[in-house]
């Protein structure tokens, strides 16, 4: 476990999640994601779905974070909500196994999730939302958290990431805490890391061009609010 760990201290993680149902949702394309990001300088990468993870697997012996996610009407746990999600995705490869450590209705407890990735011999990631989630999460016997579901557990989702959990969290565990959520640019990597985090993942900043490109589109319409609108040229 430490030497996994070890690999992804003070370094990158890229998330490779393409949008859904989007140009890029394809397994092959996630290995090809992973591939540019490893020659990028990326240490560990974070990946959704038992198939792709075996996938990217066979193609890099970097670590791995693996995710299930599962839309269910009937509960908000979206992120590796069952101990079949968490033993899947340690058969096929994952050095990491994420799981939603919020502390809303779920369908199987922290601890359970938890004790099901160590009997595979893999590390327990918490994803959670705020400090008290990541202290409960360290007390039922998670290893990592990531502050991944800040922003996300209701209301609007803030335009930036929560460098102020990195502090707390990091503060509150003393062990590894990765930053993640709407890191989009170095600056905001370089803030995080000097916030105390272990790792800083990145994603759609990296791997989602139609995430990309609609800010770079919506910075063209800040734009034209300006010299266009006042009759500048043309
Ligand atoms: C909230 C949630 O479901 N987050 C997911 C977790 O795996 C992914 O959709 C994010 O892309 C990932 O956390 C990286 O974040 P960002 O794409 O902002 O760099």
């Amino acid at each position: 476990m430490h030497s996994v760990l070890d690999r992804l201290r003070g370094r990158l993680v890229v998330s490779c999640q393409p949008v859904v149902g989007g140009p890029m949702d394809r397994t092959e394309i996630v290995v090809a994601f992973a591939l540019a990001a490893v020659a990028g300088g990326a240490a560990g990468l974070r990946i959704e779905g038992v198939e792709r993870v075996r996938a990217v697997r066979a193609a890099t012996d970097l670590p791995i974070i693996g995710i299930v996610k599962r839309v269910d009407p009937t509960t908000p746990i979206i992120i590796t909500p069952t101990r079949a999600d968490v033993a899947a995705l340690a058969e096929a490869g994952a050095d990491i196994v994420a799981f939603d450590a919020t502390d809303r209705d779920r369908p199987e407890p922290v601890l359970a999730l938890a004790e099901e990735v160590h009997l595979a011999g893999r590390i327990a990631m918490a994803d959670i939302a705020t400090r008290s989630q990541a202290r409960r999460a360290r007390d039922a016997g998670c290893d990592v958290v990531g502050t991944t579901l800040s922003g996300y557990t209701g209301g609007p989702v803030p335009e930036d990431p929560d460098i102020v959990l990195v502090e707390a969290c990091a503060e509150e565990l003393g062990g590894p805490v990765f930053a993640e959520g709407r890191y989009r640019t170095a600056e905001e990597v370089e803030a995080a890391s000097r916030a105390g985090a272990w790792s800083v993942v990145v994603g759609s900043a990296v791997t989602r061009p139609e995430h990309i490109t609609a800010w770079f589109a919506g910075a063209m319409a800040e734009g034209r609010r300006g010299p266009l609108a006042a009759g500048g040229r043309a």
